[in-house]
């Protein structure tokens, strides 16, 4: 583990602790965030964000860091998946992974959707194979005593992290990550996975005002654990709301969009770009974006020109290879490739990735490709 962290060069450029560290904390005091070099500023990522024209269509994956990489696997041996999310010399290292190996335009930091509960005191596991397993599921108002406000202090690993990797990825974006409180809101109530989220909606069409106010327990520690990644350097962040698409739209609307409205208005006041993604979200992708989303994500069940004619001209769109075309031959997947960016193109802002998450099971030279592709296939000149 010695050689943990390149400090040398950094990966992207000129490294951000060149900025002079007063007004660092001067800026911070005024906005929540810390100020962004032109030429992190000024990548294909952050651009695409903004909907301004770029060089090339800027790509990253859901799920990069993990189990496709080797050096991943070999790290994480013999340590336990929320151990290695509270080390921030290991969240360092898995989080640069990716980057190293297949120069994608974004970093994702390195965490779980599940960290900021643990934080604030739930007691609750990942398990291999499986996903978050909650000790005590959730079902009445004297549990909402278990979900107190997080504080920075209660999460110091994500500070110090994202300070490391803020300097050594110079140029290249971090994005921070939180679970909405619809997808956080399942785990709690099943107390683990779900296909159906049967006992979620049961509470939520049952219990309307206990419903209301867990979500809205779950919005604070969200709200806050974004930014507290955007203080300590991430230059954009996603809302993970995985497991929406379970929901109508006129429910989503009633049930859930209001919550993710705050979280994402909260961090919105930053200034960093805000992605909002979801699974199964056709008919949600309007509401999505109006939740307050510079950039929605989209599986690949609907095509980008299809989503974007959804969302309106006034947001990105992120996506939506499908994760399994990865596992057929470099054809098929040159071939995807090449219709994901032309749907993309219509769109008023493209950033390439998967419709979900890499599968484990995924050769990582594959991935290394599919970055070459999109590069080569969207240069623009300049
Ligand atoms: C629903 C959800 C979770 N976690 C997350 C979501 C939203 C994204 C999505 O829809 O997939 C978010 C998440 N979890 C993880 C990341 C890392 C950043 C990245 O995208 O590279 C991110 C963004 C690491 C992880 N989170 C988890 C792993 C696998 C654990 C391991 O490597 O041992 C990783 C790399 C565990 C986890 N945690 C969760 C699940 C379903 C699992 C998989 C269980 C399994 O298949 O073993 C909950």
């Amino acid at each position: 583990m010695a050689d943990m962290t390149d400090t040398a060069t950094p990966l992207g450029g000129t490294p951000r602790s060149a900025v002079d560290p007063g007004s660092d904390a001067a800026a911070r005091q005024v906005t929540g965030r810390a100020p962004v070099p032109a030429e992190l500023a000024d990548g294909p990522f952050l651009r695409a964000c903004r909907r301004e024209s770029v060089t090339h269509t800027p790509v990253w994956f859901m799920r990069q860091a993990g189990r496709s990489l080797p050096e991943y696997r070999k790290l994480r041996e013999g340590i336990g998946m929320l151990d290695s999310c509270r080390r921030a010399d290991l969240v360092t290292e898995i989080t640069l992974q990716p980057i190293r190996r297949h120069h994608v335009d974004a970093a994702i930091f390195f965490s779980d959707i599940v960290v900021p509960l643990i934080a604030v005191g739930v007691g609750l596991d990942i398990v291999a194979g499986v996903g978050p397993v909650v000790d005590e599921p959730f079902g009445s108002a004297a549990d909402l005593e278990r979900l107190r406000p997080l504080e920075p202090d209660d999460v110091p690993y994500v500070t110090e992290a994202i300070g490391t990797l803020a300097g050594e990825l110079g140029a290249t974006p971090l994005i921070g990550f939180a679970g909405a409180p619809f997808t956080l809101a399942s785990y709690l109530v099943e107390g683990g996975p779900s296909r159906t989220h049967a006992r979620t909606k049961a509470l939520m069409y049952g219990e309307p005002e206990l419903w209301h106010a867990l979500c809205d327990r779950l919005a604070t520690i969200s709200s806050a654990f974004l930014r507290v990644q955007v203080a300590a350097g991430a230059s954009a962040v996603q809302l993970f709301d995985s497991w929406a698409g379970a929901l109508s739209e006129a429910d989503y609307r009633t049930y859930v969009q209001p919550h993710s409205a705050r979280v994402l208005a909260e961090v919105g006041a930053t200034g960093v770009p805000r992605i909002h993604f979801g699974v199964g979200t056709a008919e949600l992708l309007p509401a999505m974006g109006e939740a307050g989303a510079d950039v929605v994500g989209v599986d690949w069940r609907t095509p980008l020109a299809t989503a974007s004619d959804r969302i309106g001209p006034d947001r990105a769109v992120q996506g939506n290879l499908d994760p399994a075309v990865l596992l057929a031959d470099e054809r098929v997947v040159a071939e995807h490739v090449a219709r994901v960016l032309a749907d993309g193109a219509s769109a008023p802002g493209h950033i390439f990735n998967l419709g979900h998450g890499v599968l484990p099971e995924t050769d990582p030279g594959v991935l290394t490709r599919v970055v070459e592709l999109v590069h080569e296939h969207s240069r623009r000149e300049g």
